[in-house]
C-alpha cells in the first residue's frame, strides 16, 4: 500500500528551523538579533497553526520590544551603541538589573561630547515625531542648550561653574530618564525573555509531540507495512488457494464428466442387468418347472435303481465268470506273443536267407526322364533306350550310328533299320516314369535288415546329371518327392514304433560326410570345421571303422533327421560356391547307426546304414578336363574304379580287399563285403548324347551285379 505524504511532513522542517532558530535565540539572547528575529517570525505566514498562536504573542511581543529597541534608537541616536551594549547585557542577564554606575559608565562615555559640544539632537525618525522618553531627552539636552564655554573667559570660574551645573543637571536629568528607560527596557526585555521561554517551552513540547507524532507515523508506518505484507501474503495465499480451488474445481468438473459417464454405463449395466434379471427369472421359472420334472423323474429312477441293484447282483455274478474267462485268454496270449517273437526271429531269418538268394549286391537301374528342353528333341521320345521285359529287369541300349563302341553287340532290325543293341540285366530296371515311392518299395527291405542288425550299403552311380541325388535325397520339400534317405529314416521310425510293442528299443545317431578329391570333410559342422579334413580310421581288427571329429548326431525323430539333411544340403551348396559344381564331384554319404534290444528276449542288434550318393562318373579322356576338374576326374575314377576292384575283389573271394587304396572303400569297409548288404543304383540319363557314359555306367553295374560277395553276418 503506497503511504501518502503527510500535510505536517512539509511543515516539520520549518517548524524544526523555527524552533532552532528560537533555541538559538534563547541560548544567545541578541536584541538585534532578537529583533530581526522577530520581524521574520512575524512576516512568516507558513507557520503551522499550532505554532502561530503562540508565535503571534511571541511575535507581538518581539514587536513591541522591537518598536521600543526602535524608539530608543531614534532617542539615543548618538549613544546607539552603549543602549545597545545595555540591552544585550539584560538580554543576557535577564535577572540582573542596570544599575546608577552602569548608567553613569554611560554618562560618562557621554561627557566628552557633552565636553567637546559635539553633542547633537538626535535626527527626528523621518515621518514620525520623538515620542515618549526620547522626545524628553531630546527636550532636555535641547534645554540645556550649547555649552558656553566659548563665550566664557577662563577666569569666569563662576560662570564656567554655572554651565557645568547646568551641564550636571541636564545629565543628572538625562541619568534619570535614562534609569527610567532602563527599567522600561529591563520589564520588557524580562517579558521577552519570559515570553521566549514559555515559546521555547512550548517549542520543545512541540518537538516532543513531533517526536512523538514521529515515533507514532514510524510505528504506525511499520504496522502499516506489516499490514500490508501481510495482506500481500494474504492475498498470495489466497492466489495459490484460488488457483488450488481452480485446479481443484476442474478435477472436480473431470470427476463430474467421468462420474455422469460412469453413471451411464452404469445406468446402462443396470437395465442390462435387469434385463438379464428379467430372463433368469422366467429361467429359473423354467428350471423350477424342470426340478419338478426332475423329481418326478428321479422318482422313477430310484425305482429303476433298486430293479438296476437286483440285476447287479446277477451281473456281478457273470463278471467273476467273464474275469476268469479272461485269465485264460491273458495266457493264451502270452503264449501268443511268445509265438509271434519266435515268428518275427523266424521271419527275419528267412527275410536274410531271401536276400542272400538274392545276392548280397544288388544293383538297380534307374532310367531319368527327360527334362524341359530335352522334351522338346524327338517328340519327348527316349528312343535309344528300350525296357524289354515285363519283370522290369532288363533295359536294351540301341547303339547309334555315329557313335563307335568298342564292344560285341546284339544285331537287329527295327523299322527296317539294322541296329546294334546292347543287353543289360539287373535286379530291378526302373523305367522313367517310375516314381520314388516305387523305388523305394524295392528297397524297404534292405532297411529291415538295417533294423534286424546287418549293415546295408545303398549307392547311387551314374555320370553328372543323371539323377543319383534326386534318387537319393529328392526334394525334401515335397512328400512324394522324397528320395531314398528321408524315406529309409521315415521307414525305420515306423518300424520302431511297432518293433516297441515287441519289446525292441532303438538308439539312432546319424552322421553326414562329403569326400572330395580324396578328402573327408563333415557336412554336419559349421564355420572353419566345415573346411578341416577328416581321416578314417581302424577302431580294433575287425571293429567298426569311424572318422575322428566326424558330428555323430542322436536323432530321436523322423523330423530331426531332415533336418540335418537339411543341413548338410546347405552346407554342401555353400561349399559348391567356392569349387565350382562341388556337388557334382565329390561323394556323399549319410550314415545311420541302429542300435537295438529287446528287453523281453535279450536279443540286440547293431546296424549301420549307408546312403551314397557317387560323384559324376565322367571318364577323364572324354571330359577333356584340365588343371581343378582334371584332379576332381582323377580323384573321383581313383574312388570309382576302387569301389568296383573292391567288389571284384570280394566276388574273387581274394584275400586282400583293397578297401584302403581310397577313402570311399576305407569308410565303407565294413559296409562292403560278407558282413554287409549293397545296393547299387545305376543312374541313367536318357539323353542320346551321354550315350556313351550311359553305357560305361551300365557296364560298371553289371560287373558289380555279377559278383557275389558272400553271405551277410548279423551283427549283435
Ligand atoms: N526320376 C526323375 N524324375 C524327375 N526328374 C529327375 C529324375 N531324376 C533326375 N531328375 C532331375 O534331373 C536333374 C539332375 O538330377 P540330379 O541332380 O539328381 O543328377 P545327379 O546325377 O545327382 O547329378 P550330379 O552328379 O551333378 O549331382 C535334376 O533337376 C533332377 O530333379
Amino acid at each position: 500500500m503506497e503511504r501518502k505524504p503527510l500535510a505536517s511532513n512539509r511543515k516539520i522542517p520549518v517548524a524544526e528551523s523555527r524552533t532552532k532558530s528560537v533555541s538559538k535565540r534563547t541560548r544567545s539572547p541578541n536584541v538585534d538579533e532578537s529583533v530581526n528575529e522577530g520581524k521574520r517570525v512575524c512576516t512568516d505566514k507558513k507557520a503551522p497553526t499550532g505554532l502561530k498562536r503562540h508565535g503571534s504573542s511571541s511575535c507581538l511581543s518581539t514587536c513591541s520590544v522591537t518598536a521600543r529597541t526602535a524608539t530608543a534608537r531614534q532617542t539615543s541616536a548618538p549613544k546607539l551603541n552603549s543602549v545597545k551594549s545595555s540591552s544585550n547585557l539584560m538580554a543576557r542577564k535577564p535577572s540582573s538589573r542596570p544599575t546608577v554606575s552602569h548608567a553613569t559608565s554611560t554618562v560618562k562615555s557621554l561627557k566628552p561630547n557633552v565636553r567637546s559640544g559635539a553633542v547633537t539632537a538626535p535626527r527626528p525618525v523621518q515621518g514620525r515625531p520623538p515620542t515618549g522618553a526620547s522626545s524628553t531627552l531630546n527636550s532636555t539636552v535641547v534645554s540645556t542648550g550649547a555649552p558656553k564655554t566659548k563665550g566664557r573667559p577662563a577666569w569666569d570660574l563662576k560662570g564656567r561653574l554655572q554651565d557645568m551645573q547646568g551641564e550636571l543637571t541636564g545629565c543628572t536629568f538625562r541619568i534619570a530618564h535614562l534609569e527610567s528607560l532602563n527599567q522600561k527596557l529591563s520589564g520588557d526585555a524580562e517579558v521577552k525573555h519570559m515570553a521566549s521561554q514559555s515559546a521555547v517551552k512550548e517549542i520543545e513540547h512541540l518537538k516532543e509531540k513531533l517526536d512523538q507524532a514521529d515515533l507514532e507515523y514510524e510505528s504506525h508506518k511499520k504496522k502499516l507495512q506489516r499490514d500490508l505484507e501481510d495482506l500481500e501474503f494474504k492475498k498470495s495465499s489466497i492466489e495459490r488457494k484460488k488457483s488450488a480451488l481452480e485446479e481443484e474445481l476442474a478435477d472436480s468438473n473431470n470427476q463430474v464428466t467421468k462420474l455422469q459417464q460412469l453413471s451411464e454405463a452404469r445406468n446402462k449395466t443396470i437395465g442390462d442387468l435387469q434385463f438379464a434379471i428379467e430372463q433368469k427369472e422366467s429361467e429359473i421359472l423354467g428350471l423350477e418347472a424342470k426340478a419338478r420334472a426332475h423329481e418326478s423323474e428321479r422318482q422313477r429312477l430310484n425305482n429303476q435303481i433298486e430293479e438296476w441293484k437286483k440285476m447287479t447282483e446277477a451281473h456281478s455274478k457273470t463278471i467273476e465268470d467273464l474275469k476268469l474267462m479272461i485269465e485264460q485268454k491273458n495266457s493264451e496270449i502270452q503264449v501268443k506273443e511268445s509265438r509271434e517273437r519266435a515268428h518275427e526271429t523266424e521271419r527275419r531269418r528267412l527275410h536274410n536267407l531271401v536276400q542272400e538268394l538274392k545276392g548280397n549286391i544288388r544293383v538297380f537301374c534307374r532310367v531319368r526322364p527327360l527334362l524341359g528342353e530335352e522334351e522338346l528333341c524327338k517328340g519327348g521320345i527316349i528312343s535309344h533306350i528300350n525296357f524289354p521285359d515285363m519283370d522290369h529287369k532288363i533295359l536294351e541300349l540301341d547303339k547309334l550310328p555315329d557313335i563307335s563302341v568298342n564292344e560285341s553287340v546284339l544285331n537287329s532290325t527295327r523299322g527296317g533299320r539294322a541296329l546294334s543293341k546292347y543287353e543289360f540285366s539287373f535286379d530291378k530296371v526302373f523305367q522313367p516314369e517310375s516314381s520314388q515311392a516305387e523305388v523305394f518299395e524295392e528297397i524297404s527291405q534292405l532297411v529291415q535288415s538295417a533294423l534286424d542288425g546287418y549293415n546295408v550299403c545303398i549307392f547311387a552311380y551314374g555320370q553328372t546329371g543323371s539323377g543319383k541325388t534326386y534318387t537319393m535325397e529328392g526334394c525334401l520339400e515335397e512328400e512324394d518327392l522324397l528320395g531314398m534317405i528321408p524315406r529309409t529314416v521315415k521307414q525305420i521310425f515306423t518300424a520302431v514304433h511297432d518293433l516297441e510293442g515287441k519289446g525292441w528299443s532303438y538308439k539312432f545317431s546319424a552322421s553326414m560326410l562329403e569326400i572330395y578329391n580324396e578328402s573327408i570333410y563333415d557336412l554336419l559342422s559349421k564355420g572353419s570345421a566345415r573346411e578341416e579334413k577328416l581321416e578314417v580310421k581302424l577302431m580294433a581288427k575287425g571293429e567298426d571303422v569311424h572318422v575322428p571329429k566326424l558330428s555323430i548326431v542322436e536323432v530321436k525323430s523322423e523330423q530331426q533327421v531332415l533336418k540335418l539333411l537339411r543341413n548338410a544340403c546347405e552346407n554342401r551348396s555353400v561349399a559348391e560356391t567356392k569349387c565350382n559344381q562341388r556337388s557334382s564331384r565329390s561323394h556323399s554319404v549319410f550314415q545311420l547307426r541302429l542300435e537295438g534290444t529287446n528287453s523281453t528276449t535279450g536279443e540286440s542288434s547293431k546296424g549301420l546304414l549307408n546312403l551314397v550318393d557317387l560323384a559324376g562318373s565322367e571318364r577323364v579322356k572324354e571330359s577333356g578336363s584340365e588343371g581343378q576338374r582334371l584332379l576332381e576326374a582323377q580323384s573321383i575314377n581313383k574312388s570309382l574304379s576302387n569301389l568296383g576292384n573292391v567288389i571284384m575283389a570280394l566276388g574273387n573271394k581274394e584275400k586282400h580287399i583293397p578297401y584302403r587304396n581310397s577313402k570311399l572303400t576305407y569308410l565303407l569297409q565294413n559296409s562292403l563285403g560278407g558282413n554287409s548288404k549293397t545296393l547299387m543304383f545305376v543312374n541313367v540319363s536318357p539323353k542320346e548324347e551321354c550315350f556313351s557314359e550311359t553305357l560305361n555306367s551300365l557296364r560298371f553295374a553289371t560287373k558289380v551285379n555279377q559278383c557275389n560277395i558272400g553271405t551277410a553276418q548279423k551283427k549283435s
